[in-house]
């Protein structure tokens, strides 16, 4: 097992169930040693990149490769690689504390403070069977075992959803506090993404098995913008840009584009005396997807 923080790659992967593509080609680098998001819609196929990263599954063809290797069924990477699905994994007829032994048997860096720590601060009667707690505790065993076994790949794919707001807070500060004090490759699946795109210093976002977008998060959002004032002047500066999305007020127009590194719209608009603002990940995501749903051949990226 290394401690070193790991990378992943995907060369033409594709997930086949029955006649679904789950993923369809899919080529992709996650850094190691960084936090990346991955987002999607219901059935974009992130669960299933998850646990082919995991090693749980095989690709129907392409190849996935943790720190240059195949997953599938391998002692070493999966030593390294500790995922944790909505639910959790755990041994539903025993207390909780049995669940966390067997991670800290299994896990060579288990920090059994960390474990307790996170337990006192949920709340959580470890003494409790699993199947005995409600969604969020379960939830909580979940992120206390991804964020106490220190794995160099760790993946939490929609971990926290049932968690109420003060908890995940609790669970988003412990992450950032225990990252910045052990770096390794973190991945987060969610849906929730106004509350966890702090976090993410890449973003993914996969759309009917495709990666649709791929890059440094602040890069991503960057690529949003909305411009808003007189809808002459906003029609005039356009040309021929994507529109993502588009409001029409009487003679104002607020119309969100999507630019490319170095544009000069943002500064051109505002000599013109537009409203320039900037796009949230989560409303990015949201035109984008909603644009590509509507038009399959999407954009080109
Ligand atoms: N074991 C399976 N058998 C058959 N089809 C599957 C299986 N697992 C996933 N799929 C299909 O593959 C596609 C991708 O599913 P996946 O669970 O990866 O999506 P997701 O992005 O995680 O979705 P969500 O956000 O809803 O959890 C879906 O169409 C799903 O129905």
């Amino acid at each position: 097992m290394t401690t070193a923080p790991i990378a992943v790659a995907a060369h033409g992967l594709t997930k086949r169930y029955d006649d679904v593509d789950a993923l369809a080609g899919v080529d992709l680098e996650i850094r190691a040693g960084a936090v990346t998001g991955l987002l999607g819609r219901n059935g974009a196929g992130k669960s299933t990149l998850l646990q082919l990263v995991a090693g749980f599954e095989r690709p129907t063809s392409g190849r996935i490769l943790v720190d240059g290797e195949d997953p599938f069924d391998n002692a070493v990477t999966m030593a390294d690689t500790q995922l944790v699905r909505e639910g959790g994994d755990a041994f539903a007829s025993e207390p909780v504390t049995d669940t966390l032994g067997w991670y800290r048997d299994l896990r060579e860096h288990w920090d059994a403070d960390l474990a307790a720590g996170l337990a006192d601060a949920f709340e959580l009667d470890t003494s409790q069977k699993v199947e005995n707690l409600s969604r969020g505790q379960s939830s909580m065993v979940g992120a206390i075992i991804g964020l106490a076994s220190r794995a160099p790949l760790t993946i939490f794919d929609e971990t926290y959803i049932g968690m109420d707001a003060p908890n995940r807070e609790t669970f988003y500060e412990a992450l950032l506090t225990d990252y910045a004090a052990h770096p390794r490759t973190i991945v987060i699946s969610s849906h929730l993404i106004s509350e966890v795109e702090r976090m993410f210093e890449d973003v993914v976002i996969l759309d009917a098995g495709r990666v649709l977008v791929h890059g440094d998060a602040d890069e991503v959002r960057a690529r949003g913008l909305t411009l808003t004032g007189r809808a002459t002047e906003v029609e005039r500066l356009l040309g021929t840009r994507d529109v993502l999305a588009r409001r029409d007020l009487g003679p104002t127009s607020q119309i969100t584009v999507l630019t490319q590194p170095g544009d000069e719209l943002p500064a051109l608009a505002r000599q013109a005396g537009l409203e320039v603002d900037g796009v949230g990940l989560q409303d990015l995501f949201v035109h984008l997807t909603r644009r590509t749903a509507a038009s399959p051949e999407g954009e080109s990226r």
